[in-house]
């Protein structure tokens, strides 16, 4: 018997907590999609820690080595916090750093908090759509002299990005580096079409991967 996939576990979590939704939604690319994953909805703290491990587990399955941890603001940074806490009960103390939208002009002023971005830094964030947020956090982890060295995301939408390659595929090609996800698009897909109660909802994902996606 084979152990079941941690998408698979993942994708009834996000159900369930109704983090994963269908019906209508518009992404920050403006596309119209029939689903959306809303990552602020992981809003207790057992959530949160069970999160924070399904991320790790897929980190360590994917062999990424990197020195620290980045969660982009705003969803970024419960989201790094709970990841660092996973690594840190696994027996792995990591330094980690989040982002301000919003410059602060006072007290110790800046964009960035927590620990200094050095060395390999590993990019959290929730889901991929066009790219935008992930090219952002590259350029900040450059500006800051460090080294982006990879990108862990809890829901690849397998979209289309600048041109005809998928986001994801456009931050691999681009920046020489990983992006590592708990599930994806198509995780949902065959996840869908194995569940009688969600199969009203596979009609319009089926048309949306077909316009905007690459999988
Ligand atoms: O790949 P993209 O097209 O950039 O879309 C995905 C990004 O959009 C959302 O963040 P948003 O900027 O809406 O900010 P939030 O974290 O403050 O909700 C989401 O959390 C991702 O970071
Ligand atoms: O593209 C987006 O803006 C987006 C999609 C999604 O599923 N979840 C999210 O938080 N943002």
């Amino acid at each position: 018997m084979t152990a079941k996939p941690l998408s698979a576990d993942f994708i009834t979590f996000s159900i369930q907590k109704q983090v994963l939704r269908f019906g209508e939604f518009k992404t920050k690319a403006g596309r119209l999609s029939p689903y959306f994953f809303n990552a602020g909805l992981f809003d207790d703290g057992e959530s949160l820690l069970k999160l924070g491990e399904f991320y790790a587990h897929s980190i360590l399955q994917s062999g990424l080595q990197f020195d620290m941890l980045f969660g982009p603001a705003y969803k970024g940074i419960p989201l790094v916090s709970a990841i660092s806490i996973a690594f840190a009960r696994m027996g792995q103390n990591l330094p980690y750093a989040y982002n301000r939208k919003e410059a602060k002009d006072h007290g110790e002023g800046g964009t960035l908090v927590g620990a200094p971005l050095k060395g390999r830094v590993l990019i959290i964030d929730d889901v991929i759509s066009a790219g935008t947020s992930i090219r952002e956090s590259v350029d900040m982890i450059r500006q800051a002299g460090a080294i982006p060295c990879g990108v862990s995301i809890a829901l690849d939408r397998q979209e289309k990005g600048l041109g005809e390659l998928s986001a994801v595929q456009e931050v691999e090609q681009t920046n020489q580096m990983p992006v590592v996800s708990i599930a994806k698009l198509a995780d949902l897909f065959a996840y869908l079409q194995g569940n009688d109660s969600l199969a009203q909802y596979f009609p319009a994902i089926q048309a949306y991967r077909a316009q905007y996606c690459i999988v």
